[in-house]
């Protein structure tokens, strides 16, 4: 077959352009990325050879080769591990197919400084093109186990590349040849080679020699890193191990090695990365954790392993017992599995727990990127519900920092008898919500809820240590249960003329009777005239309004508008509703709707009828100017 030409997917020459610019001082890391990919690519083989054994059986050593060629200023990384056919290569070195890409490339944009962009690609793995930032050509010349036709890949990695034929490929797996740019000819010695993969690639689990045949030096220790004593690991070793499993670049916030023993036998290296990932509420996102079984990578995507609320782990596990040829399908419903994951998850909640005990500030850091994952549970795992609700964290109305449930229990004002929150789309909206007002006057603290599970696991939880969770806007307030300090101080007057106010709540009750539930007066609102809220028994003003914009069908229960009799344009408005009317009827039943208007405004909603509620603004302005 003869050469073709073919363009690179527009985002890889963009991310081509990147890397170049923001991996420059840090230029050694294309090695460790070439071994760490020769390495996968020995994890695949050993795992297809498990039901095709044919497919190793000439070559059963998996190795690395790092050969130098000084004369023509090459360096060779070569794997016998599974290889790329012509279809692999344009797949895997033609695209980048992960998920999250584009969203990626627009973060990208926006971090415009070389700092801000190397912590991206930190969390993205450059991989594979890293080979760019020291060579101005790269080939790869490859034979897929078990296939005859071997390939080259060859490109200088700007918009272009070429695949053909190859004879002289390896017989089985990959070599990747780095034509060194002018001025890198440091990686063309021995000493750097050396201690660049002592430094970044000794954890790897097969031998990564310096040469090739009987004159070849292997460089790392070539066991697997997990089934080394903890002693014998330095931090920098456990570091490094990291960025190959998880394809980081950040530290680990927290590390977890332990081996189970007993019954159920096997080995755990977890972490907890310090960055949260760009793709993490991304649908097709795998989970992190490696399943291996007595040495040999079996998959990163057995969903049964790691409950989704901690798809942030990543690491690996390493069974004694499963079957080596177990199935991915199999795997779901495996005891040993459910086991594992059982355990798994106790010793990490346990973890999180020390943390938040012992470091609560570097805890909330965690809680911070993490924390509205580990809330999923929950909703999802009644089981551990109270130990999440212990390492639970909340932002509030009353507070700087975090809180937890039990300090907010512990500072509940006298006579209060619920834990408040209120939920919405963003903080900084939620602590202008009206609802909020009377509790603020009071000091009674409301957690402010702000991610998308919130909506969820409250009304699932429904209440910690025998105080129910209440959200501010559904239910009645029930302020005056609770004593303030200056309560003495509060005024008779304060009520507002009642009488007046009932008179006007029954006519608001009769011109808004098709669009709202109820009308009442609130002691909920200070500065407001206004609010919406919904009924007891109903559903959740931003819950339903999240069901609906997911299309949802969530009925029409209509919501309950609540005044504050305090406010100059409620009591004005009730003397009027006192004083008869006096043909002011229209003027009245224009302000009903303009309440309930400016209440859905202020929810983020719009008016229900838009032209209307202009027309009777400028009705009533105009007048009110006028007079
Ligand atoms: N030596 C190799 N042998 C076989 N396949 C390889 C080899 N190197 C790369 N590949 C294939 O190319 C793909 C892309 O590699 P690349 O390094 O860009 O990304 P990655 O390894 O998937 O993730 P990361 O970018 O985080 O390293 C790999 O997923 C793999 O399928």
């Amino acid at each position: 077959m003869s050469k073709e030409t073919l363009n690179f997917q527009a985002e890889v020459s963009r991310l081509l352009d990147i890397v170049a610019n923001s991996l420059y001082s840090n230029k050694e890391v294309f090695l460790r990325e070439l071994i760490s990919n020769a390495s996968d690519a020995c994890d695949k083989l050993r795992y297809a050879a498990i039901t095709q054994p044919d497919l190793a059986a000439e070559d059963p050593d998996y190795r690395v080769n790092i050969v130098v060629e000084k004369d023509n200023r090459t360096v060779l990384v070569e794997d016998n591990g599974i290889g790329m056919n012509r279809d692999d290569l344009v797949e895997n070195l033609g695209t980048i197919a992960r998920s999250g890409t584009l969203k990626f490339m627009q973060q990208m944009e926006q971090a415009r400084d070389a700092q801000g962009q190397v912590n991206l690609i930190g969390q993205f793995g450059v991989g594979f093109y890293a080979a760019f930032v020291v060579a101005d050509k790269v080939e790869v010349e490859t034979r897929r186990a078990g296939e005859e036709q071997g390939w080259r890949w060859t490109s200088d990695g700007r918009g272009e590349f070429t695949i053909e034929d190859c004879a002289d490929a390896p017989a089985r797996g990959t070599r990747v040849r780095l034509h060194l740019k002018e001025g890198e000819d440091e990686f063309l010695e021995d000493l750097r080679l050396r201690r660049i993969v002592q430094t970044y690639s000794d954890h790897i689990a097969i031998p990564i020699y310096l040469g090739q045949g009987e004159e070849a030096e292997q460089l790392n220790t070539a066991s697997a890193l997990w089934t080394r004593p903890k002693s014998e690991i330095t931090d920098q070793q456990y570091k490094e191990f990291y960025h190959h499993v998880a394809h980081a670049m950040d530290d680990p916030w927290l590390r977890l090695h332990f081996k189970a023993e007993g019954k159920v036998e096997y080995t755990c290296l977890l972490y907890v990365p310090s960055q949260k990932p760009y793709d993490l509420f991304h649908p097709d996102r795998k989970h992190g954790v490696k399943l291996y079984v007595r040495r040999v990578f079996i998959t990163d995507d057995c969903e049964e392993l790691v409950p989704a609320y901690m798809r942030f782990l990543r690491g690996v596990v390493d069974s004694e017992d499963l079957p080596l040829n177990i199935s991915r399908e199999l795997l779901q419903h495996n005891p040993l599995v459910t086991k594992i994951r059982q355990t798994l998850t106790n010793r990490v909640l346990n973890e999180l727990k020390k943390k938040a005990e012992k470091e609560p500030e570097d805890y909330a850091k965690f809680w911070d990127s993490f924390g509205a994952v580990l809330k999923e549970g929950l909703y999802e795992d009644p089981e551990q519900r109270d130990t999440l609700l212990e390492l639970a964290r909340f932002r509030s109305s009353e507070r700087d920092d975090v809180v937890s449930l039990k300090d907010y229990v512990a500072s509940m004002k006298e006579g209060q008898e619920s834990i408040y929150v209120i939920t919405g789309e963003n903080e900084d909206a939620l602590r202008k919500s009206p609802q909020l007002e009377g509790f603020r006057a009071k000091g009674i603290e409301v957690l402010l809820l702000s991610d998308p599970i919130d909506d969820f696991w409250v009304p699932a939880v429904g209440e910690y240590e025998g105080k129910a969770i209440k959200s501010v806007t559904r239910g009645a307030a029930e302020l005056d249960k609770v004593k303030t300090d200056d309560q003495s101080e509060e005024k008779a007057e304060d009520k507002g003329d009642e009488t007046a106010i009932g008179t006007l709540v029954a006519f608001l009750k009769t011109a808004l009777e098709d669009d709202v539930k109820d009308v009442r007066s609130t002691q909920r609102l200070t500065d407001s005239a206004c609010c919406l809220v919904a009924d007891d028994g109903d559903m959740d003003i931003h819950l339903s309004r999240l069901l609906r914009q997911h299309g949802q069908s969530v009925g029409d229960a209509k919501r309950i508008l609540e005044i504050n009799p305090k406010h100059p344009l409620i009591t004005r408005l009730a003397e009027c509703a006192k004083g008869g009317l006096n043909g002011a009827q229209g003027d009245l039943k224009d302000a009903a709707f303009l309440l309930l208007d400016q209440a859905r405004i202020i929810e983020g909603e719009t008016p229900q009828d838009p032209a209307a509620f202009a027309r009777r603004l400028s009705q009533l302005v105009a007048k009110g100017l006028a007079a």
